[in-house]
């Protein structure tokens, strides 16, 4: 299974949200990262079709999915950005509408659904309003709904948008475990949604590609480049100026701060510090910690 991205460019206005995107997507869950307006939604949306592209096409195994049309959108599963949910509708009610939506007959939706609420560990809220439901849980009704029909592609745009750490974990765990066989493509400006679960990562800004591969791979191109330079707790400030830091860390004598450089910080007390995507993050996306 091939989801094939050719040359992709997105205009609004004079704005390029997309600037010549191409990708090949196999199973596997793939991670977008990128900060706000990186063109995140922007890709999501054009693959789901609700979204016109200015140029470029997108092949489901080398058939263009506009040839494909509707049997294309039958394979597709798509959780948008938070968004606002019927509020007085159940659950099930909610998964009927989506599943009718969907082109599914009522016996396949029955079939379909009571695996689904399992799956996301919603069966016991199953008949409550939308509208008491917890931010998770509102997250995992809209994963539900993606799911109908079994689709082979996935996307889920900001899935723990807004939520705890514990419902975080939730949600990327029930990730992995409905990603089998699936292409997924998760969009996120949240590290640890993707670190330990994505096959590949791809790094978005502005609407460019600006680098992708499996998570070890691009860790390892910050080798050399992360280290942790050990001071007394009043030292940090200093460091600050000079030093792009990743993470402080304090015990009761000194103070850790990993910093992400391209010379060893040789007037420091320092060791080398293994790199993680959140560094591969920050030194792509230069954003100030402290
Ligand atoms: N409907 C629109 N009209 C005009 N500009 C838009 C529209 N939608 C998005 N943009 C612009 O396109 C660019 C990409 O936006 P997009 O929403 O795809 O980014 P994103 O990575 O998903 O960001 P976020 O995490 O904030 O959702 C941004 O500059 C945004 O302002």
């Amino acid at each position: 299974m091939i989801l094939e991205i050719k040359n992709l460019n997105k205009m609004y206005g004079k704005v390029q949200a997309l600037n010549d995107f191409s990708y090949r997507f196999t199973e596997g869950v793939y991670g977008l990262l990128g900060p706000n307006g990186a063109g995140k939604s922007t890709l999501m949306n054009i693959i789901a079709d609700n979204l016109k592209e200015s140029s470029g096409e997108i092949l489901f195994n080398e058939v263009n999915i506009k040839t494909l049309g509707s049997n294309f959108r039958k394979i597709l599963g798509y959780m948008p950005q938070q968004q606002g949910l019927y509020h007085n509708m159940t659950l099930n009610r909610f998964l009927y509408y989506m599943a009718s939506l969907k082109g599914m007959t009522k016996s396949e939706a029955e079939e379909q659904i009571d695996q689904i609420l399992h799956l996301v560990n919603l069966e016991a809220h199953a008949n409550k309003p939308l509208g008491s439901f917890s931010g998770g849980m509102k997250q995992r009704a809209l994963i539900a709904q993606a799911l109908l029909g079994n689709p082979k592609i996935l996307l889920l745009d900001e899935p723990t948008a807004g939520l705890d750490p514990k419902e975080r974990i939730r949600i990327r765990n029930l990730i992995a475990k409905i990603s089998f066989e699936k292409i997924v493509i998760l969009a996120t400006h949240i590290v640890s949604d993707i670190e330990f679960i994505a096959k590949e990562v791809l790094f978005l800004n502005k609407g460019n590609l600006i680098d992708f591969g499996s998570p070890q791979v691009l860790c390892e191109k910050l080798s050399n480049m992360v280290y942790e330079i050990i001071s007394a707790h009043d030292g940090v400030t200093d460091i600050a100026k000079d030093y792009r830091i990743s993470n402080i860390f304090k015990d009761d004598k000194y103070a850790y701060i990993k910093v992400i450089t391209t010379k060893p910080p040789f007037e420091y007390k320092y060791r080398e510090a293994k790199p993680n995507l959140e560094d591969v993050y920050l030194y792509y996306f230069d954003e100030d910690v402290l």
